[in-house]
């Protein structure tokens, strides 16, 4: 059973304030920006209530900035709340940010195997998932080079198979990864919606209507870190839809 429940909860990134607080005034994407004496607060996220059980495959929509990524960093416990609740049953498998805290001075398999550590991939497991990667990457004799030597395309081909590593029961996605190349297209796409259909949670940031309609049934609509509505995907997305053809034609 996974479960994950947040009451009235607030997130703020915190700067150190440079120079005066001019130019400092809203945008057309992002959260407000409040000017303090000796720090800027940025307030991603405000008074955010959600409760989810078994079986909720939720789609989170929102124009850039709008706090999608810093509410799956809540729910996978990557950022805190600096006030309300947050409780998560079941183990928790953030598929964002794969490729970061990879070191280039590293081989791909050092890689891996650094990543399985942050990835809580059981000791025992590690070996064969490692092997795994490397099969998943094609990047046979290479896996074995420091990464500095790949190529971009190579890289990201090393990046997606990381995807290997994540497991749990609640699947956490920022934005649904298209590869490339499409040799390795497939591959990737077979895995997430394997991930998908084995996780007991879903929760999934995507700014694609079709990955959203083949993945979730609820969207939640989130606007300048607040929940702006919550429901099934036919009626909260042509609500979305219609703000944002506004909101364009304003401008
Ligand atoms: N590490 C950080 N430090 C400071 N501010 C941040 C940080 N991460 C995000 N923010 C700010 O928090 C707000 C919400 O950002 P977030 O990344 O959650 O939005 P998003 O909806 O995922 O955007 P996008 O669709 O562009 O990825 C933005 O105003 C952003 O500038």
């Amino acid at each position: 059973m996974a479960r994950i429940d947040i009451e009235n909860a607030s997130v703020s990134y915190y700067l150190r304030k440079r120079g005066g607080a001019s130019g400092l005034k809203g945008g057309s994407v992002g959260a407000q920006i409040i000017v303090g004496k000796r720090y800027l607060e940025i307030a991603a996220l405000r008074n955010i209530s959600l409760s989810l059980k078994d079986g909720d495959r939720v789609g989170l929509v929102g124009i850039n900035g709008s706090g999608k990524s810093t509410l799956l960093k809540l729910c996978a416990g990557a950022v805190a709340a600096q006030s309300g609740r947050v409780s998560v049953e079941g183990t928790v498998s953030p598929q964002f940010a794969l490729g970061s805290g990879l070191r280039p001075e590293l081989t791909g398999r050092q890689n891996a195997e650094l990543k399985c550590l942050y990835m809580r991939v059981p000791q025992s497991m590690v070996s064969r998932y490692v092997e795994e990667v490397k099969e998943l990457s094609g990047l046979g004799g290479y896996f074995e080079l420091p990464m500095q030597s790949y190529s971009a395309g190579m890289r990201s081909r090393l990046v997606m198979s990381l995807l290997r590593l994540v497991r749990g029961e609640i699947l956490i996605m920022d934005e649904w990864i298209n590869v490339a190349d499409p040799s390795l297209n497939a591959t990737v796409g077979g895995l997430q919606s394997k991930l998908i259909e084995r996780s007991k949670i879903l929760i999934l940031a995507s700014h694609s209507r079709r990955v959203l309609d083949d993945w979730v049934n609820e969207i939640m609509w989130i606007d300048k870190g607040e929940i702006r509505d919550f429901g099934p995907i036919g009626d909260v997305y042509p609500k979305y839809q219609k703000w944002l053809t506004e909101r364009n034609e304003r401008k």
